[in-house]
């Protein structure tokens, strides 16, 4: 077992309350990632967990026990986390096995322990041919391994990840993903993954917590965070999307520049359609807005095409076979496969037909 429950957890530098109250449980075995854009206040919710910070009110426990709160606190040595941040952090003068073995020299565990227990985990993050070399001799992703291993090799109750990925090259940043996915599972541990990077959240996780500003904006499985983002800045932040505003009345959805679409749903006013590139049709029959097709950028495996409604550039990603079925400069209509509408907040991103 090996729960983390955050209850009511808020944090303030002087009057600058960076995390507003926040509660949620982290499952046993559950992969947890807080995402959001610099300066949303994750770093300072891992720190929190570990120990590094204190939090201003409220109380966090690990299992049934209280670290933070209820006049406690438990240091981070004695919460049995293990820790790995965006720099590797791993000591230079030591090799692979010294900076993976040494929290169990500290222990103070016996040699030949130390050495199997070394030597397991430096299978499982596959640096066995790599024991006598130095952190200089190795790659950046060998290195974060290290990390890695020396954060799992005393079997922590909860691994916390802080942008573990992102020094890495982008091809050695999607491999790392499933080794640490994979890691995860093998070890049965509890995870809380820090990042910016919205692809990362959603290849790994069990579940999204998206910050902005210090506030949670959703907390929810990815794909609820993709298909159904609760508000704009979710659904913004969290892949591609187009917002077209609009009037919502009884019965549809009013564009600048005279085009409408029908529309069932309970909003009315000032709305914003949200549609994500991908859920965008091109077709010369029919369709919800007309346009004409602006700009179409052969990808290979997709189209990325900019069609121009009004005064607006919408984009639509079609699959690359298609390309050039309608040339640039053509008139064409759009079609939403899926869409959602949003009350418009008056965000920079919503576009204005006319
Ligand atoms: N020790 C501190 N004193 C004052 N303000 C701080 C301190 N640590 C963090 N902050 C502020 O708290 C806010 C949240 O910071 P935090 O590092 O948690 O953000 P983050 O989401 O992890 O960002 P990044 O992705 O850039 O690391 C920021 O506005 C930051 O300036």
């Amino acid at each position: 077992m090996s729960s983390i429950t955050l209850n009511e957890v808020t944090k303030s530098y002087g009057s600058v309350q960076v995390i507003q109250k926040f509660s949620s449980v982290f499952c046993d075995r559950e992969f947890v990632t807080l995402l959001g854009p610099s300066g949303c206040g994750k770093t300072t919710m891992l720190r929190m967990i570990a120990g590094f910070e204190k939090p201003s009110s409220g109380e966090i426990l690990i299992d049934d026990a209280v670290v933070s709160g209820r006049g406690q606190f438990v240091p981070p040595n004695r919460r049995n986390i293990g820790m790995v941040f965006q720099s590797y952090a791993v000591w230079p003068h030591m090799d692979v096995f010294d900076n993976v073995a040494y929290p169990l020299k500290i222990q103070g565990l016996s040699r030949g322990e130390i050495k199997k227990r070394v030597f397991d985990i430096l299978e499982a993050v596959h640096l066995t041919q790599y024991v006598k070399r130095l952190p200089n001799e190795l790659s950046g992703g060998q290195q974060q391994r290290v990390a890695l291993g020396r954060a799992l090799v005393c079997s922590p109750r909860v691994l916390l990840l802080d942008e573990p990925l992102s020094n890495l090259d982008a091809k050695l940043r999607e491999s790392m993903r499933f080794e640490i996915k994979d890691m995860q599972r093998r070890f049965g541990i509890t995870v809380v993954y820090v990042t910016h990077d919205q692809t990362e959240a959603m290849a790994m996780s069990d579940r999204v917590i998206v910050f902005n500003k210090g506030a949670v904006q959703q907390m929810d499985t990815p794909t609820n965070i993709y298909r159904r983002p609760a508000n704009q800045f979710v659904a913004d932040f969290v892949g591609k999307i187009n917002f077209i505003r609009g009037f919502a009345s009884d019965g549809r959805i009013d564009f600048p520049g005279g085009q409408w679409m029908a529309y069932g749903g309970p909003r009315r006013g000032p709305v914003a359609v949200a549609v994500r590139p991908e859920d965008m049709l091109m077709r010369r029959d029919r369709g919800v807005l007309k346009g004409t097709l602006a700009k179409a950028y052969y990808l290979g495996d997709a189209n990325d095409c900019r069609v121009r409604i009004g005064a607006a550039d919408v984009r639509v990603i079609a699959a690359g076979r298609t390309y050039g079925q309608i040339p640039e400069g053509e008139e064409l209509w759009l079609d939403f496969d899926e869409y959602l509408v949003f009350e418009d907040d008056g965000a920079d991103q919503t576009q204005i037909l006319s």
